[in-house]
């Protein structure tokens, strides 16, 4: 699995102009400024496939793809960063305006292939989505394995994507049940399973493509945001 993961990171550096199989690791770090530059990286819609999506990847996108066709399932786009309106919804104020600019979401924050691949698909008349996501190699925990807290953050977004409009999450319960192979592709199975008042009750599990293995059970809950308190 390994393997297949660095021959994969070899063709996004030749994709880059990079000598292929220079041992290189660590990402380009160019400054802030010039990867906020351009509108066109801030507007792209990451949640598409790229060069670094394996084989399942790209086939699990396809099969989803086509139930979109009859409107019943919708792709959730995935943008670096936050709208005006959203930030306004959440009443967080940034205290350095130049953080306002340059913020983004982190599990966007990684170029291609290196971090969190992912896109989502929602079914709004039953209440659940399902995450497609390949871990890459900088999410390491346990040497090849993704780092659980990896797991956190994309089951956090999962239940998140069962929500919609301005909420938080307030309590998250994961079972770790097997550990997930580095590079390889999990799919995150969530739904709403009760809504009281503000509150939202969420559950997933992640299972293999073959749907063989369960990896991971969690319970969510988020709160939706009270429009007379303060985010922060
Ligand atoms: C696409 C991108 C997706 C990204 C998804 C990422 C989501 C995140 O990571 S959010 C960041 C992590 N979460 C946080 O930082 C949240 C921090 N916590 C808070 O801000 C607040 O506690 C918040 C907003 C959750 C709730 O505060 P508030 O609106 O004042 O609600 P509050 O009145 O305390 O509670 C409302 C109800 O929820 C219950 N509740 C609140 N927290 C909990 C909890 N942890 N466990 C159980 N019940 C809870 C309360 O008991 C109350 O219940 P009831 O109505 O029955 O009396």
């Amino acid at each position: 699995m390994l393997r297949s993961c660095t021959a994969g990171l070899r063709s996004i550096w030749a994709l880059r102009g990079r000598r292929e199989g220079a041992p290189r690791l660590s990402m380009d770090l160019q400054p802030a400024r010039r990867l906020f530059s351009t509108e066109k990286v801030i507007h792209k819609d990451w949640a598409l496939p790229n060069p670094s999506w394996s084989k399942d990847l790209k086939l699990l996108f396809d099969q989803f793809m086509k139930k979109c066709e009859d409107g019943s399932w919708e792709r959730l786009p995935s943008y670096k960063r936050r709208s005006t309106q959203e930030s306004e919804d959440f009443k967080t104020y940034f205290l350095d305006p130049k953080l306002v600019e340059e913020a983004q979401l982190f599990t966007r924050g990684f170029e291609d292939g290196l971090g969190f691949e992912y896109v989502i698909f929602k079914n709004n008349d039953e209440k659940r989505t399902v995450c497609l996501f390949q871990g890459g190699p900088y999410l390491q925990g346990v040497p090849g394995l993704l780092h659980g807290g990896a797991m956190a953050t994309m089951i956090d977004i999962a239940l998140g994507s069962c929500t919609g409009g301005a909420v938080m999450t307030a309590n998250l319960n994961i079972n770790f049940k097997r550990p997930v192979p580095l590079c390889s592709v999990v799919v995150i199975n969530s739904q709403l399973d009760k809504l009281e008042g503000r509150k939202l009750f969420l559950s997933c599990n992640v299972r293999s493509v073959d749907e063989k293995t369960l990896y991971s059970e969690a319970t969510g809950l988020f709160i939706k945001l009270d429009p007379e308190k303060s985010s922060t």
